[in-house]
């Protein structure tokens, strides 16, 4: 690192002053985000020594049992937001309803989204998992916050990130102007910045997908993983490498980092649901980071920053990563309609 690294304060200041990327409220928001990311962090570094692993003995909306770790990471965003000024209301993927600021804190134009805790199946077994975040702006004029306000396309996001608990702690943001990378300087306290302008490669010889699916897939994409695994006897040509954490923010950033393609897509178990993510939480975010580093983010044949969400929970069927396999992975979808 640089004898003089530049933290992501110092960051967001530039982003806003000389560039004009961003309003002053946004930035305190993302500062805001970030050291709940830190406080989750520390939380997460504990472990089993304090004794916050394990069940919480609660379902989510999802119906999904919840962890220790999934509630205090909720809580801590919430805690961390309501009260700085730049926030109307937030959204989780833990929460059935919409949290407005309450009336005792100053309302800002902001909406904030969450995934609080991603991966939560690896929190016990000590592998990456993180937060995932999607920043909105509140319709001019609106004093009764309500859910509807969060159903806008993920192409109006005006910020997305998220930020790995792994072997570093490392904080990944666009702000609609390329992706920059931080990494948290446990003995300083705070992110530094360690990559700018990041870009996805546009080939790859890496696919990341829950393989014991397979037989449950759509045909595009049981065709396209088949042709991977023909390797170079096939029509692809080459040989592909597979991996898969099971923490969409770790395969992610792997993918943000080396490039590759990232997959959930629809089953035939649950025919009516579009897929496992969730639109709000998990794919708009990631999809605004990929494609603000030169890749694409398809739900199959919609570009899915373009779907117009329908309730906040909405789930998406997600393919996302290096340009070369989301273009083929969306031809072969075109071709099947
Ligand atoms: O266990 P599976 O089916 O492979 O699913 C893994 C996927 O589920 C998720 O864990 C869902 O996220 P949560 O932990 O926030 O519920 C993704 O991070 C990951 O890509
Ligand atoms: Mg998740
Ligand atoms: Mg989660």
């Amino acid at each position: 690192m640089s004898d003089n690294p530049i933290s992501l304060s110092r960051y967001l200041i530039e982003q806003e002053r000389r560039h004009g990327h961003i309003p002053g409220s946004l930035r305190l928001l993302i500062e805001q985000v970030a050291r709940a990311c830190k406080r989750i962090s520390r939380a997460v570094s504990k472990g089993a020594s304090s004794g916050i692993l394990g069940s919480a003995g609660s379902e989510n909306v999802q119906g999904e049992v919840q962890k220790q770790l999934d509630v205090i990471a909720n809580d801590v965003l919430l805690e961390a937001n309501e009260w700085g000024g730049h926030l109307a209301a937030m959204a989780s993927e833990e929460l059935e309803q919409i949290y407005p600021v309450p009336h005792r804190y100053p309302r800002g134009e902001y909406l904030l989204l969450f995934d609080p805790l991603d991966g939560s199946s690896n929190i016990e077994v000590n592998v990456t998992i993180g937060t995932i975040f999607s920043v909105l702006h509140l319709a001019d004029g609106v004093r009764d916050v309500g859910a509807e306000h969060f159903l806008q396309a993920g192409r109006d996001q005006v910020a997305a990130g998220y930020c790995t608990y792994g072997p570093q702690t490392t904080l990944v943001l666009t702000l609609g102007h390329g992706v920059a990378v931080f990494t948290l300087d446990s003995e300083q306290g705070s992110f530094v910045l360690t990559q700018e302008g990041l870009r996805i490669p546009e080939s790859t010889r890496e696919f990341s997908i829950n393989m014991s699916n397979m037989r449950h897939w759509a045909p595009p994409v049981q065709r396209y993983v088949d042709e991977c695994l023909q390797g170079r006897n096939g029509p692809r040509g080459k040989d592909f490498n597979m991996r898969w954490v099971g923490s969409m923010v770790a395969d992610v950033h792997r993918i943000l980092m080396r490039g590759g393609v990232f997959l959930y897509p629809w089953d035939r178990r649950e025919p009516d649901r579009a897929g496992k993510l969730r639109l709000l939480y998990e794919a708009n975010p990631m999809a605004m980071l990929v494609e603000q580093a030169g890749g694409m983010a398809t739900a199959g044949t919609e570009r899915i920053l373009d779907i117009q969400p329908q309730n906040l929970h909405q789930r998406a069927a997600v393919m996302l990563g290096s340009r070369e396999e989301v273009a083929l992975l969306q031809r072969y979808h075109a071709e099947a309609q």
